[in-house]
């Protein structure tokens, strides 16, 4: 299928100058699978001090990114400003920029097409929460969220597919490999029923949702999952062995 694995760390809003330069010599020192594409989501004032710490192997990304180039938008980020730091990657549509922020799917899929367009790399994050799972809901919120961005963007070469249920965040109760691989298969038949055979085939959808050590490499076992957004366990020396999980 010729899927490069891709693992994502998103640090979120943690982390200070001294352990951030800890964590980088951790994953230096490695070894990480040089068949991974690792892409580690950095908090914005210090991407440029993660960036000169890591080798150019290991990617450094923005977490969030605002829909225009630039102009009078207080506090905002602009993929151009990345693209000016050498970050070549920005996380998009996470669950906590969705629930706490209030990002519709309209935003997000305004955001992913413009980052695109400036030339970043996008990882773009679905995911149904508990109640929506409970009600039956989990494929018609996927779909849903996947829609808004299809509608937005023609090209998906770019785009890495997060799949992350917001119940499996941060709560220690991670989707089991037949769950997590049932909801990958879902949105790979999407993709080919409402993009293309070709893009449904060569999609990466990374699976996040309390990724460990400890099952990571079930869930990499899984042939529609193709890598993981790794929030907690991203910021310890776990997060080597979860890149490695295919070994
Ligand atoms: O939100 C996540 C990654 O974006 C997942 O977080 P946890 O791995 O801490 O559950």
């Amino acid at each position: 299928m010729g899927r490069k694995f891709c693992v994502g760390g998103n640090w979120k809003m943690n982390g200070d100058k001294k352990s951030i330069t800890e964590l980088c010599d951790i994953l230096k020192k490695g070894p990480l699978d040089p068949n991974v594409e690792v892409v580690v989501g950095c908090p914005a004032p210090y991407l440029t001090l993660a960036k000169s710490l890591l080798p150019a192997t290991i990617n450094v990304s923005a977490q969030n990114a605002y829909k225009v180039a630039k102009g009078a938008f207080t506090g905002e980020i602009s993929p151009a400003m990345l693209k000016d730091l050498e970050i070549n990657w920005v996380i998009l549509g996470h669950s906590e920029r969705r629930a706490i922020f209030g990002e519709t799917d309209q935003l997000i899929a305004e955001k992913v097409a413009h980052a695109l367009a400036e030339g970043l790399k996008v990882i773009a994050c679905i995911g149904e929460t508990l109640q929506e799972r409970e009600a039956g809901q989990t494929e018609a919120v996927c779909f849903r969220q996947t829609k808004a961005i299809a509608d937005a963007i023609k090209d998906w070469s770019n785009v890495v597919i997060a799949y992350e249920p917001v119940w499996a965040i941060g709560t220690g109760k991670t989707a089991t490999p037949e769950q997590a691989q049932e909801v990958h298969a879902a949105l790979r038949k999407w993709f080919t029923d409402n993009v293309s055979a070709d893009v449904s085939a060569s999609i990466r959808i990374q699976y996040g949702g309390s990724v460990t050590a400890a099952n990571c490499k079930d869930l990499a076992a899984k042939p529609d999952i193709d890598g993981f957004l790794v929030g907690g366990a991203s910021l310890k020396p776990e997060f080597v062995q979860i890149v490695n999980a295919k070994q």
